[in-house]
Protein backbone atom coordinates (compact mmCIF):
# COMPACT_ATOMS: atom_id res chain seq x y z
CA UNK A 1 0.00 0.00 0.00
CA UNK A 2 3.19 2.33 0.58
CA UNK A 3 4.59 2.20 -2.84
CA UNK A 4 0.77 3.63 -4.29
CA UNK A 5 0.24 6.19 -1.28
CA UNK A 6 2.18 7.29 0.69
CA UNK A 7 1.46 6.98 4.90
CA UNK A 8 3.52 8.35 7.74
CA UNK A 9 2.03 6.04 10.50
CA UNK A 10 2.05 3.32 7.87
CA UNK A 11 6.28 4.03 6.85
CA UNK A 12 7.00 4.32 11.08
CA UNK A 13 4.75 0.67 11.51
CA UNK A 14 6.81 -0.77 8.69
CA UNK A 15 10.19 0.74 10.12
CA UNK A 16 9.66 -0.83 13.41
CA UNK A 17 8.56 -4.11 11.84
CA UNK A 18 11.90 -4.31 9.47
CA UNK A 19 14.37 -3.34 12.65
CA UNK A 20 12.57 -6.00 14.75
CA UNK A 21 13.06 -8.39 11.47
CA UNK A 22 16.96 -7.25 11.71
CA UNK A 23 17.57 -7.89 15.40
CA UNK A 24 15.85 -11.16 14.73
CA UNK A 25 18.22 -12.33 11.72
CA UNK A 26 21.59 -11.39 13.28
CA UNK A 27 21.15 -14.42 15.55
CA UNK A 28 20.44 -16.95 12.80
CA UNK A 29 21.81 -17.28 9.51
CA UNK A 30 20.25 -15.38 7.22
CA UNK A 31 23.22 -13.28 5.88
CA UNK A 32 21.52 -13.02 2.40
CA UNK A 33 18.41 -11.22 4.23
CA UNK A 34 20.52 -8.86 6.34
CA UNK A 35 21.68 -5.90 3.80
CA UNK A 36 18.48 -5.66 1.79
CA UNK A 37 17.11 -5.16 5.72
CA UNK A 38 19.46 -2.53 7.00
CA UNK A 39 19.13 -0.85 2.82
CA UNK A 40 14.78 -0.41 3.48
CA UNK A 41 15.32 0.78 6.81
CA UNK A 42 18.19 3.32 5.48
CA UNK A 43 15.44 4.42 3.26
CA UNK A 44 12.49 4.41 5.55
CA UNK A 45 14.48 6.69 8.51
CA UNK A 46 15.50 8.77 5.88
CA UNK A 47 11.83 9.71 4.41
CA UNK A 48 10.45 9.49 8.30
CA UNK A 49 13.36 12.41 9.13
CA UNK A 50 12.42 14.43 6.26
CA UNK A 51 9.17 16.02 7.93
CA UNK A 52 8.41 18.27 5.11
CA UNK A 53 9.47 16.07 1.93
CA UNK A 54 7.23 13.62 1.08
CA UNK A 55 8.73 11.15 -1.14
CA UNK A 56 7.05 11.21 -4.39
CA UNK A 57 5.52 8.02 -6.67
CA UNK A 58 8.66 7.66 -8.58
CA UNK A 59 10.91 7.04 -5.38
CA UNK A 60 8.44 4.95 -3.95
CA UNK A 61 7.30 3.02 -6.84
CA UNK A 62 11.46 2.49 -7.26
CA UNK A 63 12.96 2.06 -4.60
CA UNK A 64 10.10 1.19 -1.71
CA UNK A 65 8.50 -0.90 -4.54
CA UNK A 66 12.17 -2.67 -5.04
CA UNK A 67 13.56 -3.37 -1.00
CA UNK A 68 10.36 -3.99 0.20
CA UNK A 69 9.70 -6.76 -2.76
CA UNK A 70 13.40 -8.44 -2.28
CA UNK A 71 12.82 -8.28 1.84
CA UNK A 72 9.26 -9.90 2.06
CA UNK A 73 10.28 -12.20 -0.63
CA UNK A 74 13.72 -12.74 0.84
CA UNK A 75 11.95 -13.84 4.46
CA UNK A 76 9.71 -15.85 3.03
CA UNK A 77 11.83 -17.54 1.76
CA UNK A 78 14.73 -17.76 4.32
CA UNK A 79 15.32 -21.07 6.05
CA UNK A 80 12.77 -22.92 4.15
CA UNK A 81 13.26 -26.63 3.66
CA UNK A 82 12.60 -26.69 -0.19
CA UNK A 83 10.09 -29.94 -0.61
CA UNK A 84 12.94 -32.59 -1.19
CA UNK A 85 10.63 -34.87 -2.11
CA UNK A 86 8.93 -33.13 -4.67
CA UNK A 87 11.49 -33.77 -7.00
CA UNK A 88 13.76 -36.75 -5.94
CA UNK A 89 16.70 -36.33 -7.97
CA UNK A 90 16.79 -32.66 -7.66
CA UNK A 91 19.21 -30.41 -10.36
CA UNK A 92 19.62 -31.91 -13.73
CA UNK A 93 21.99 -34.82 -14.26
CA UNK A 94 25.37 -34.16 -16.04
CA UNK A 95 24.85 -36.58 -18.72
CA UNK A 96 21.35 -37.18 -20.26
CA UNK A 97 22.53 -39.34 -22.61
CA UNK A 98 25.04 -41.44 -20.37
CA UNK A 99 23.48 -44.86 -18.95
CA UNK A 100 24.79 -47.26 -16.70
CA UNK A 101 24.08 -50.79 -17.77
CA UNK A 102 24.05 -52.89 -14.27
CA UNK A 103 24.41 -56.30 -15.93
CA UNK A 104 26.23 -59.46 -16.32
CA UNK A 105 27.88 -59.90 -19.82
CA UNK A 106 25.97 -61.68 -21.73
CA UNK A 107 25.04 -61.59 -25.59
CA UNK A 108 21.94 -59.53 -24.72
CA UNK A 109 23.51 -57.03 -23.09
CA UNK A 110 26.26 -56.57 -25.31
CA UNK A 111 23.40 -56.00 -28.46
CA UNK A 112 21.56 -53.34 -25.78
CA UNK A 113 24.52 -51.07 -25.75
CA UNK A 114 25.41 -51.62 -29.15
CA UNK A 115 21.40 -50.59 -29.68
CA UNK A 116 21.66 -47.85 -27.08
CA UNK A 117 24.53 -46.28 -28.88
CA UNK A 118 23.00 -46.19 -32.68
CA UNK A 119 20.53 -44.37 -30.73
CA UNK A 120 23.05 -41.71 -29.54
CA UNK A 121 23.75 -43.07 -26.16
CA UNK A 122 26.90 -43.43 -24.39
CA UNK A 123 26.79 -46.31 -22.20
CA UNK A 124 29.01 -48.24 -19.87
CA UNK A 125 28.66 -51.67 -18.60
CA UNK A 126 29.16 -53.07 -15.02
CA UNK A 127 28.42 -55.61 -12.90
CA UNK A 128 30.84 -55.41 -9.38
CA UNK A 129 29.57 -52.78 -6.66
CA UNK A 130 33.00 -51.21 -6.35
CA UNK A 131 32.91 -50.19 -10.18
CA UNK A 132 29.34 -48.93 -10.14
CA UNK A 133 30.35 -46.74 -7.27
CA UNK A 134 33.37 -45.21 -8.64
CA UNK A 135 31.40 -44.81 -11.89
CA UNK A 136 28.58 -42.68 -10.14
CA UNK A 137 31.11 -40.62 -8.68
CA UNK A 138 33.28 -39.61 -11.91
CA UNK A 139 29.76 -39.25 -13.68
CA UNK A 140 26.01 -38.78 -13.31
CA UNK A 141 24.25 -40.76 -15.82
CA UNK A 142 20.76 -40.31 -16.70
CA UNK A 143 19.87 -43.62 -15.59
CA UNK A 144 20.95 -46.52 -14.09
CA UNK A 145 19.53 -49.84 -15.43
CA UNK A 146 19.73 -52.78 -13.43
CA UNK A 147 19.70 -56.69 -13.88
CA UNK A 148 18.38 -58.58 -11.38
CA UNK A 149 16.45 -61.39 -10.54
CA UNK A 150 15.60 -60.49 -7.07
CA UNK A 151 17.58 -63.22 -5.26
CA UNK A 152 18.13 -61.95 -1.66
CA UNK A 153 21.51 -60.42 -1.12
CA UNK A 154 22.33 -58.95 -4.73
CA UNK A 155 24.35 -55.75 -4.35
CA UNK A 156 22.56 -53.40 -6.40
CA UNK A 157 20.20 -53.68 -3.53
CA UNK A 158 22.58 -52.16 -1.40
CA UNK A 159 23.20 -49.70 -3.79
CA UNK A 160 19.79 -48.70 -4.50
CA UNK A 161 19.74 -45.97 -1.81
CA UNK A 162 23.03 -44.41 -3.30
CA UNK A 163 21.87 -44.62 -7.27
CA UNK A 164 17.94 -42.75 -5.99
CA UNK A 165 19.50 -39.83 -4.75
CA UNK A 166 21.47 -39.09 -7.92
CA UNK A 167 19.77 -40.55 -10.65
CA UNK A 168 16.54 -42.58 -11.73
CA UNK A 169 16.92 -46.65 -10.90
CA UNK A 170 15.36 -48.57 -13.67
CA UNK A 171 15.21 -52.72 -12.83
CA UNK A 172 15.08 -55.31 -15.85
CA UNK A 173 14.00 -58.61 -14.66
CA UNK A 174 13.61 -61.72 -16.18
CA UNK A 175 10.90 -62.68 -13.82
CA UNK A 176 7.95 -60.05 -13.63
CA UNK A 177 5.79 -61.49 -10.94
CA UNK A 178 4.16 -59.48 -8.13
CA UNK A 179 6.58 -60.40 -5.51
CA UNK A 180 9.23 -58.80 -7.87
CA UNK A 181 7.16 -56.04 -8.61
CA UNK A 182 7.06 -54.92 -4.92
CA UNK A 183 10.68 -55.08 -4.06
CA UNK A 184 11.38 -53.05 -7.10
CA UNK A 185 9.11 -50.70 -6.38
CA UNK A 186 10.15 -50.60 -2.49
CA UNK A 187 13.88 -49.99 -3.61
CA UNK A 188 12.61 -47.08 -5.37
CA UNK A 189 12.49 -47.90 -8.67
CA UNK A 190 11.79 -45.38 -11.41
CA UNK A 191 11.28 -48.46 -13.65
CA UNK A 192 10.54 -52.13 -13.98
CA UNK A 193 11.33 -53.45 -17.81
CA UNK A 194 11.13 -57.32 -18.87
CA UNK A 195 14.89 -59.35 -19.49
CA UNK A 196 15.84 -59.29 -21.80
CA UNK A 197 15.23 -55.80 -22.75
CA UNK A 198 14.84 -53.87 -26.39
CA UNK A 199 16.42 -50.82 -26.24
CA UNK A 200 13.73 -48.90 -27.60
CA UNK A 201 11.63 -50.24 -24.61
CA UNK A 202 14.72 -48.52 -22.79
CA UNK A 203 14.11 -45.24 -24.56
CA UNK A 204 10.81 -44.84 -24.24
CA UNK A 205 10.91 -45.32 -20.42
CA UNK A 206 13.40 -42.55 -20.22
CA UNK A 207 11.25 -39.94 -22.22
CA UNK A 208 8.24 -40.01 -19.94
CA UNK A 209 7.03 -38.50 -17.32
CA UNK A 210 9.75 -37.88 -14.04
CA UNK A 211 12.56 -39.41 -16.05
CA UNK A 212 11.58 -37.62 -19.18
CA UNK A 213 11.50 -34.19 -17.66
CA UNK A 214 15.06 -34.69 -15.44
CA UNK A 215 16.49 -35.30 -19.49
CA UNK A 216 14.18 -32.49 -20.95
CA UNK A 217 13.82 -30.18 -17.72
CA UNK A 218 10.50 -28.26 -17.45
CA UNK A 219 10.77 -24.57 -18.93
CA UNK A 220 9.97 -21.71 -16.89
CA UNK A 221 10.37 -18.06 -18.38
CA UNK A 222 10.39 -15.27 -15.37
CA UNK A 223 9.42 -12.12 -16.58
CA UNK A 224 9.94 -9.56 -13.70
CA UNK A 225 11.65 -5.98 -13.67
CA UNK A 226 13.49 -6.69 -10.51
CA UNK A 227 16.57 -8.78 -11.24
CA UNK A 228 16.99 -9.91 -7.98
CA UNK A 229 13.70 -11.00 -7.23
CA UNK A 230 13.76 -12.65 -10.52
CA UNK A 231 16.83 -14.37 -9.10
CA UNK A 232 15.44 -15.68 -6.02
CA UNK A 233 12.54 -17.36 -8.05
CA UNK A 234 14.86 -18.68 -10.44
CA UNK A 235 17.12 -20.26 -7.70
CA UNK A 236 13.66 -21.84 -6.54
CA UNK A 237 12.84 -23.44 -9.41
CA UNK A 238 16.53 -24.17 -10.53
CA UNK A 239 16.71 -26.33 -7.36
CA UNK A 240 13.73 -28.50 -8.40
CA UNK A 241 15.02 -29.48 -11.33
CA UNK A 242 13.22 -26.57 -13.52
CA UNK A 243 15.07 -24.72 -16.33
CA UNK A 244 14.17 -21.03 -15.10
CA UNK A 245 15.38 -17.70 -18.35
CA UNK A 246 15.05 -14.53 -16.02
CA UNK A 247 13.62 -11.71 -18.65
CA UNK A 248 14.21 -8.71 -17.09
CA UNK A 249 13.45 -6.21 -19.91
CA UNK A 250 9.42 -7.24 -21.38
CA UNK A 251 10.65 -6.40 -25.09
CA UNK A 252 12.97 -8.92 -25.03
CA UNK A 253 9.98 -11.44 -23.99
CA UNK A 254 9.02 -12.54 -27.55
CA UNK A 255 11.95 -13.44 -28.95
CA UNK A 256 12.66 -15.46 -25.56
CA UNK A 257 9.77 -17.39 -26.05
CA UNK A 258 10.42 -18.54 -29.42
CA UNK A 259 14.21 -19.27 -28.34
CA UNK A 260 13.11 -21.00 -24.85
CA UNK A 261 10.07 -22.44 -25.82
CA UNK A 262 8.83 -22.15 -22.24
CA UNK A 263 6.04 -24.48 -20.47
CA UNK A 264 4.94 -21.61 -18.50
CA UNK A 265 5.40 -18.05 -18.08
CA UNK A 266 5.78 -16.33 -14.65
CA UNK A 267 4.99 -12.79 -14.72
CA UNK A 268 5.01 -9.88 -12.19
CA UNK A 269 2.20 -7.71 -12.75
CA UNK A 270 2.91 -4.19 -12.28
CA UNK A 271 6.41 -3.52 -14.65
CA UNK A 272 7.43 -0.02 -15.28
CA UNK A 273 8.07 0.13 -18.97
CA UNK A 274 4.58 -1.85 -19.67
CA UNK A 275 2.49 -3.77 -17.05
CA UNK A 276 1.93 -7.50 -17.39
CA UNK A 277 -1.80 -7.09 -18.66
CA UNK A 278 -0.51 -5.39 -21.47
CA UNK A 279 2.56 -7.49 -22.22
CA UNK A 280 -0.03 -10.71 -21.65
CA UNK A 281 -2.11 -9.76 -24.51
CA UNK A 282 0.68 -9.34 -26.97
CA UNK A 283 1.40 -12.63 -26.42
CA UNK A 284 -1.90 -13.98 -26.55
CA UNK A 285 -2.33 -11.76 -29.63
CA UNK A 286 -0.06 -14.74 -31.72
CA UNK A 287 -1.80 -17.34 -32.73
CA UNK A 288 1.45 -20.11 -31.89
CA UNK A 289 1.92 -18.36 -28.25
CA UNK A 290 -1.67 -17.89 -27.82
CA UNK A 291 -1.83 -21.30 -25.35
CA UNK A 292 1.38 -21.07 -23.09
CA UNK A 293 -0.12 -20.78 -19.66
CA UNK A 294 0.75 -17.16 -18.01
CA UNK A 295 1.03 -16.99 -14.22
CA UNK A 296 0.98 -13.65 -12.27
CA UNK A 297 2.62 -12.29 -9.50
CA UNK A 298 1.42 -9.78 -7.53
CA UNK A 299 1.12 -8.06 -4.58
CA UNK A 300 -2.72 -7.42 -5.70
CA UNK A 301 -5.19 -8.90 -3.31
CA UNK A 302 -8.52 -7.57 -4.22
CA UNK A 303 -10.33 -9.83 -6.29
CA UNK A 304 -11.86 -7.48 -8.98
CA UNK A 305 -8.63 -6.98 -10.22
CA UNK A 306 -7.53 -10.50 -10.27
CA UNK A 307 -10.96 -11.39 -11.95
CA UNK A 308 -10.51 -9.06 -14.68
CA UNK A 309 -6.84 -10.50 -15.21
CA UNK A 310 -8.70 -14.16 -15.98
CA UNK A 311 -10.62 -13.32 -18.45
CA UNK A 312 -7.54 -11.78 -20.56
CA UNK A 313 -6.52 -14.96 -20.48
CA UNK A 314 -4.62 -15.53 -17.25
CA UNK A 315 -4.10 -18.60 -15.90
CA UNK A 316 -3.40 -17.80 -12.34
CA UNK A 317 -2.37 -15.85 -9.56
CA UNK A 318 0.59 -15.90 -7.04
CA UNK A 319 0.36 -12.91 -4.22
CA UNK A 320 3.98 -11.59 -3.46
CA UNK A 321 5.72 -12.48 -1.37
CA UNK A 322 5.09 -16.15 -2.51
CA UNK A 323 5.57 -19.00 -0.37
CA UNK A 324 8.77 -21.64 -2.00
CA UNK A 325 6.58 -24.72 -1.65
CA UNK A 326 3.37 -22.71 -3.16
CA UNK A 327 5.45 -21.04 -5.66
CA UNK A 328 7.08 -25.20 -6.84
CA UNK A 329 4.03 -26.69 -7.00
CA UNK A 330 1.66 -24.16 -8.61
CA UNK A 331 4.11 -23.96 -11.48
CA UNK A 332 5.37 -27.22 -12.01
CA UNK A 333 2.15 -28.89 -11.97
CA UNK A 334 0.60 -26.32 -14.40
CA UNK A 335 4.20 -26.13 -16.69
CA UNK A 336 3.77 -30.12 -17.08
CA UNK A 337 -0.08 -30.00 -17.54
CA UNK A 338 0.80 -27.57 -20.50
CA UNK A 339 3.52 -29.68 -22.09
CA UNK A 340 1.34 -32.38 -22.25
CA UNK A 341 -1.55 -31.14 -23.63
CA UNK A 342 0.28 -29.19 -26.34
CA UNK A 343 1.99 -32.67 -27.20
CA UNK A 344 -1.25 -34.01 -27.97
CA UNK A 345 -2.44 -31.17 -29.90
CA UNK A 346 1.27 -30.48 -32.15
CA UNK A 347 1.99 -34.42 -32.13
CA UNK A 348 1.43 -36.86 -34.96
CA UNK A 349 -0.13 -39.13 -32.77
CA UNK A 350 1.84 -42.65 -34.04
CA UNK A 351 5.19 -40.92 -33.57
CA UNK A 352 4.69 -37.96 -31.12
CA UNK A 353 6.76 -35.61 -33.50
CA UNK A 354 5.19 -32.39 -34.38
CA UNK A 355 2.63 -32.84 -37.66
CA UNK A 356 2.93 -31.18 -40.65
CA UNK A 357 0.58 -28.11 -40.10
CA UNK A 358 2.90 -26.90 -36.77
CA UNK A 359 6.00 -27.79 -38.70
CA UNK A 360 5.15 -25.16 -41.16
CA UNK A 361 4.31 -22.24 -38.60
CA UNK A 362 7.18 -22.84 -36.92
CA UNK A 363 9.23 -23.02 -39.70
CA UNK A 364 7.66 -19.89 -41.06
CA UNK A 365 9.06 -18.60 -37.64
CA UNK A 366 12.19 -19.80 -37.77
CA UNK A 367 12.87 -18.17 -41.32
CA UNK A 368 11.80 -15.00 -40.15
CA UNK A 369 14.08 -15.27 -37.37
CA UNK A 370 17.08 -16.47 -39.12
CA UNK A 371 16.84 -13.59 -41.69
CA UNK A 372 16.52 -10.80 -39.28
CA UNK A 373 20.03 -12.35 -37.35
CA UNK A 374 21.55 -13.69 -40.48
CA UNK A 375 21.76 -16.77 -39.25
CA UNK A 376 22.31 -20.14 -40.94
CA UNK A 377 19.25 -22.76 -41.06
CA UNK A 378 18.72 -25.82 -43.03
CA UNK A 379 15.69 -27.87 -44.10
CA UNK A 380 16.03 -31.76 -43.99
CA UNK A 381 14.02 -33.90 -46.01
CA UNK A 382 13.55 -37.47 -45.16
CA UNK A 383 12.06 -40.56 -46.63
CA UNK A 384 11.93 -44.15 -45.61
CA UNK A 385 13.25 -46.11 -49.08
CA UNK A 386 11.54 -48.70 -49.96
CA UNK A 387 8.97 -48.70 -47.22
CA UNK A 388 5.88 -50.20 -49.25
CA UNK A 389 7.79 -53.44 -49.27
CA UNK A 390 8.43 -53.43 -45.62
CA UNK A 391 4.58 -53.07 -45.23
CA UNK A 392 4.13 -56.12 -47.76
CA UNK A 393 6.76 -58.58 -46.27
CA UNK A 394 6.11 -57.63 -42.69
CA UNK A 395 2.63 -55.84 -42.17
CA UNK A 396 1.55 -52.62 -41.31
CA UNK A 397 1.94 -52.57 -37.18
CA UNK A 398 5.80 -53.31 -38.29
CA UNK A 399 5.91 -50.79 -40.57
CA UNK A 400 4.42 -48.32 -37.71
CA UNK A 401 7.11 -49.68 -35.64
CA UNK A 402 9.85 -48.51 -38.00
CA UNK A 403 8.36 -45.10 -38.35
CA UNK A 404 7.94 -44.95 -34.35
CA UNK A 405 11.68 -46.04 -34.13
CA UNK A 406 13.02 -43.63 -36.42
CA UNK A 407 11.11 -41.37 -34.63
CA UNK A 408 12.76 -41.65 -31.25
CA UNK A 409 16.31 -42.31 -33.10
CA UNK A 410 15.88 -38.12 -34.44
CA UNK A 411 14.63 -37.11 -31.34
CA UNK A 412 17.59 -38.80 -29.50
CA UNK A 413 19.85 -37.64 -31.89
CA UNK A 414 19.33 -34.01 -32.98
CA UNK A 415 19.10 -31.29 -30.65
CA UNK A 416 16.20 -30.15 -28.31
CA UNK A 417 16.02 -26.92 -30.62
CA UNK A 418 15.68 -28.45 -33.95
CA UNK A 419 12.31 -28.79 -34.83
CA UNK A 420 11.64 -32.43 -36.32
CA UNK A 421 7.90 -33.29 -37.79
CA UNK A 422 6.12 -36.31 -39.71
CA UNK A 423 5.48 -34.66 -42.49
CA UNK A 424 3.56 -37.17 -44.35
CA UNK A 425 3.05 -40.96 -44.90
CA UNK A 426 6.66 -42.13 -44.39
CA UNK A 427 8.44 -38.41 -44.99
CA UNK A 428 9.75 -36.65 -42.22
CA UNK A 429 10.80 -32.73 -42.13
CA UNK A 430 13.82 -31.41 -39.77
CA UNK A 431 14.59 -27.75 -39.59
CA UNK A 432 17.96 -27.26 -38.38
CA UNK A 433 18.48 -23.72 -37.11
CA UNK A 434 21.77 -22.21 -36.49
CA UNK A 435 22.99 -24.74 -39.17
CA UNK A 436 24.90 -24.45 -42.89
CA UNK A 437 24.20 -26.68 -45.33
CA UNK A 438 27.70 -28.30 -45.21
CA UNK A 439 26.98 -28.96 -41.44
CA UNK A 440 23.52 -30.77 -41.86
CA UNK A 441 24.88 -32.53 -44.74
CA UNK A 442 28.02 -34.22 -42.52
CA UNK A 443 25.16 -34.61 -39.24
CA UNK A 444 22.55 -36.62 -41.62
CA UNK A 445 25.22 -38.69 -43.29
CA UNK A 446 26.71 -40.24 -39.47
CA UNK A 447 22.61 -39.96 -39.03
CA UNK A 448 22.06 -42.45 -41.94
CA UNK A 449 24.66 -44.19 -41.15
CA UNK A 450 23.81 -45.40 -37.88
CA UNK A 451 19.98 -45.81 -38.59
CA UNK A 452 20.75 -48.29 -41.31
CA UNK A 453 22.55 -50.51 -38.21
CA UNK A 454 19.35 -50.51 -36.11
CA UNK A 455 18.10 -53.89 -35.83
CA UNK A 456 14.13 -53.55 -36.30
CA UNK A 457 11.80 -56.71 -35.27
CA UNK A 458 8.81 -58.11 -36.78
CA UNK A 459 7.76 -61.24 -34.28
CA UNK A 460 11.16 -63.27 -34.45
CA UNK A 461 12.72 -61.96 -37.82
CA UNK A 462 15.14 -58.76 -37.50
CA UNK A 463 15.81 -56.32 -40.72
CA UNK A 464 17.11 -53.06 -41.54
CA UNK A 465 16.01 -50.28 -43.07
CA UNK A 466 17.47 -47.49 -44.91
CA UNK A 467 16.20 -43.43 -45.65
CA UNK A 468 17.04 -40.87 -48.37
CA UNK A 469 17.47 -37.30 -47.24
CA UNK A 470 17.54 -33.69 -49.29
CA UNK A 471 18.62 -30.81 -47.65
CA UNK A 472 18.70 -27.48 -48.43
CA UNK A 473 19.52 -24.09 -46.50
CA UNK A 474 18.72 -20.28 -46.55
CA UNK A 475 21.80 -19.07 -47.97
CA UNK A 476 20.24 -20.34 -51.47
CA UNK A 477 16.67 -19.89 -50.80
CA UNK A 478 14.58 -16.29 -50.71
CA UNK A 479 11.30 -17.77 -48.48
CA UNK A 480 9.90 -20.68 -46.89
CA UNK A 481 8.57 -22.26 -49.97
CA UNK A 482 11.57 -22.27 -51.68
CA UNK A 483 13.67 -23.84 -48.74
CA UNK A 484 10.79 -26.83 -49.04
CA UNK A 485 10.98 -26.67 -52.66
CA UNK A 486 14.77 -27.56 -52.70
CA UNK A 487 14.92 -30.00 -50.50
CA UNK A 488 12.05 -32.38 -51.95
CA UNK A 489 13.98 -31.71 -55.41
CA UNK A 490 16.60 -33.23 -53.26
CA UNK A 491 15.47 -35.89 -51.87
CA UNK A 492 14.17 -37.02 -55.47
CA UNK A 493 17.42 -36.85 -56.52
CA UNK A 494 18.91 -38.57 -53.37
CA UNK A 495 16.35 -41.85 -54.46
CA UNK A 496 17.05 -41.18 -58.18
CA UNK A 497 20.68 -41.64 -57.67
CA UNK A 498 19.84 -45.04 -55.88
CA UNK A 499 18.84 -44.02 -52.40
CA UNK A 500 19.96 -44.64 -48.96
CA UNK A 501 22.39 -41.17 -49.62
CA UNK A 502 21.84 -37.29 -49.02
CA UNK A 503 21.88 -34.82 -51.22
CA UNK A 504 22.35 -30.91 -50.62
CA UNK A 505 21.13 -28.46 -52.83
CA UNK A 506 23.13 -26.36 -54.93
CA UNK A 507 21.76 -23.87 -57.88
CA UNK A 508 23.90 -25.71 -60.69
CA UNK A 509 22.97 -29.19 -60.06
CA UNK A 510 19.39 -29.22 -58.93
CA UNK A 511 17.49 -31.28 -61.03
CA UNK A 512 15.50 -28.07 -62.11
CA UNK A 513 18.76 -26.64 -64.03
CA UNK A 514 19.28 -30.14 -65.04
CA UNK A 515 15.75 -30.34 -66.46
CA UNK A 516 16.30 -27.33 -68.18
CA UNK A 517 20.05 -27.83 -69.39
CA UNK A 518 18.64 -31.16 -70.82
CA UNK A 519 16.25 -29.12 -72.69
N1 LIG B 1 2.92 -48.84 -41.77
C1 LIG B 1 2.67 -47.62 -42.27
N2 LIG B 1 2.88 -47.39 -43.57
C2 LIG B 1 2.65 -46.17 -44.05
C3 LIG B 1 2.17 -45.12 -43.25
N3 LIG B 1 2.06 -44.02 -44.01
C4 LIG B 1 2.44 -44.36 -45.26
N4 LIG B 1 2.78 -45.66 -45.31
C5 LIG B 1 3.20 -46.47 -46.45
O1 LIG B 1 4.41 -45.99 -47.00
C6 LIG B 1 4.48 -46.53 -48.33
C7 LIG B 1 5.10 -45.51 -49.23
O2 LIG B 1 5.29 -46.12 -50.45
P1 LIG B 1 5.90 -45.40 -51.72
O3 LIG B 1 5.45 -43.97 -51.79
O4 LIG B 1 5.63 -46.27 -52.91
O5 LIG B 1 7.42 -45.31 -51.43
P2 LIG B 1 8.47 -46.39 -50.95
O6 LIG B 1 8.00 -47.79 -51.04
O7 LIG B 1 8.96 -45.96 -49.60
O8 LIG B 1 9.63 -46.22 -51.99
P3 LIG B 1 10.64 -45.02 -52.14
O9 LIG B 1 10.15 -43.86 -51.34
O10 LIG B 1 10.65 -44.71 -53.61
O11 LIG B 1 11.96 -45.53 -51.66
C8 LIG B 1 3.05 -46.90 -48.76
O12 LIG B 1 2.96 -48.31 -48.84
C9 LIG B 1 2.21 -46.39 -47.60
O13 LIG B 1 1.10 -47.23 -47.35
C10 LIG B 1 1.93 -45.42 -41.86
O14 LIG B 1 1.50 -44.58 -41.06
N5 LIG B 1 2.19 -46.68 -41.41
Amino acid sequence: MLVTRWDRSLAAHLLSLVSNLERYIQGEDAAQLLPECLALRELLQLWLIQNDTVPGETERYGALRHHLGIVSQLAMMEGRQLLPEYFSGGLMQQGPHLVYLWMPPSEEAHNLSEQLSCYGFMVQTMYQASKLAQALQEATPAAVVAYTDFTPGDPIMALADTIRGLCPLLFCSPRYDFEARLQAVRAGAAGFLAWPLLAHELIDNLNFGDLGEKRDPLRVMIVEDMASLAGLYANVLNSHGVDALQVTDPARVLDGIVQFRPDLILMDMYMPECNGMELAQIIRQQRLLDGIPILFLSVEKRQSIQLDTLTLGIDGFLTKPVAPEELVVTVINRARRYRKLRSYMINDSLTGLLNHSHLYAQLEYEVLRAKRDQRALSLVMLDLDHFKTINDSYGHPAGDEVLVNLARFLKERLRRSDLISRYGGEEFAIVLPGTRQEDALRIMNAMRQAFSQIEQRSNQQTFHQTFSVGISSLASAEDTTQLVQQADDMLYQAKRLGRNRVEGYSPEQSPLSRRESEA
